[in-house]
């Protein structure tokens, strides 16, 4: 099982916190307005050298970074969303790789791309400032030496839950099955296969990559058994249902419970005791991708630590450059839902690839959202 946490002594809190007092200025909190700026649904022309087409999680650009891009390199960016690396997978492979030139494959997945090459061999020589990532970034397990991938944001996945609708808090997966009665439609999960596989086979005591076909099993008859409390499996669906006040927990991703509860203190975060998934997205150019050019300069411009740290503060994730760290204000180093305790973060585990059990798990994954 390979483990991508951040470096336990790069992101002790302790370590954290003194480098926080360095920077209390840090960015200034800028109004994000229409988030996914420039999202279109499909990609049209491909290869024109003025635009960069990005496909990337939700959430993670903004309409400033990217004016600021545009600024900077006089180039305009598309940005296309996806809600699991799967999906992504997919896409690259119908033929998308020759339409993105910047890609944000998460951990295990950039491990499976590199297997499969389809990832492009990145070139040091024209990346600025990977000395400045925390040190367990300079040499990731998924990626030894970041041959092949830039990480671009880490964080973890929990609950988020509507205080005014449950009695207690929830602290552990577990809750979700010991009050699946009075849940009836009022969760939502993801739809993303190792993602919400993963939380049962934790709930059950497994490890999130199991391989064991027997646990694989369980893990599918635990959420068949959660199905009447299941709204609907989302990534990024959740969000506008919890704050009308329609769901009572939702799966989601650190980030987004972050903003979320900005928007309605009555929502809470807990990554779940009995532990949960700790993940990193990363950049990463296509095999077949086109304007190489434009991609390295938005690894570039992303990598600088006064644009990553901007892009911690009004985006919510956690970044992988120790001096963007340094630059944010102590109350979001000291968010323990953005920057977890090390002793949290122990109990979390990296999503890795599953080898020939991944189409056990395609299977019950299908039977589970088809059925
Ligand atoms: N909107 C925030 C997206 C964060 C996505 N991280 C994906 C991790 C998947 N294992």
């Amino acid at each position: 099982m390979a483990s991508v946490a951040p470096s336990r002594r790069a992101l002790s809190r302790r370590d954290f916190l003194r480098r926080a007092s360095v920077a209390a200025a840090g960015l200034a909190m800028t109004g994000c307005g229409w988030r996914l700026a420039q999202v279109r649904p499909s990609p049209g022309a491909v290869g024109d050298p003025s635009k960069l087409y990005i496909y990337t999680w939700a959430g993670y650009t903004d309409e400033l970074l990217i004016a600021r891009f545009q600024k900077e390199t006089g180039l305009s960016v598309v940005v296309d969303i996806f809600d699991s690396n799967e999906v992504m997978l997919a896409k690259l492979q119908a033929g998308g790789g020759s339409q993105y030139s910047i890609i944000y494959p998460s951990d295990y997945m950039v491990r499976q791309m590199r297997e499969r090459n389809l990832l492009r061999e990145l070139d040091h020589d024209r990346l600025l400032g990977l000395q400045d990532l925390l040190e367990t970034y300079q040499n990731p397990s998924y990626d030894p030496k970041n041959g092949h991938s830039v990480p671009a944001a880490w964080g973890t996945t929990g609950l988020i839950y509507n205080r005014q609708r449950v009695d207690r808090p929830p602290t552990d997966w577990e809750f979700l099955w010991a009050n699946r009665a009075r849940l009836q439609r009022q969760v939502t999960l993801f739809n993303d296969q190792r993602e919400t596989m993963g939380l049962a086979l934790r709930r059950l005591g497994h490890s999130y990559n199991s391989q064991d076909p027997d646990q694989i099993r369980q893990a599918y008859e635990a959420l068949r058994e959660l199905r009447p409390a299941i709204a609907q499996f989302t990534t990024d669906g959740w969000k506008d249902r919890i704050l009308a006040g329609d769901l009572t927990i939702a799966m989601g991703f650190s980030s987004d419970a972050i903003e979320a509860i900005e928007e309605n203190d009555q929502l809470g975060y807990v990554i779940p005791a009995s532990g949960s998934s700790l993940w990193t997205d990363t950049m990463a150019i296509p095999i077949s991708a086109p304007n190489v050019e434009a991609a390295y300069a938005w690894m570039n411009f992303t990598l600088q630590p006064e644009v990553a740290a901007g892009m911690t503060q009004r985006l919510k994730f956690a970044t992988a450059s120790r001096r963007a760290i340094e630059q944010l204000p102590p109350d979001l180093v000291q968010n323990p839902s953005l920057f977890p305790s090390q002793s949290v973060l122990d109990r979390c585990e990296g999503i890795a690839p599953v080898g020939a059990a991944t189409s056990l798990y395609d299977r019950y994954w299908t039977q589970l959202t088809s059925g």
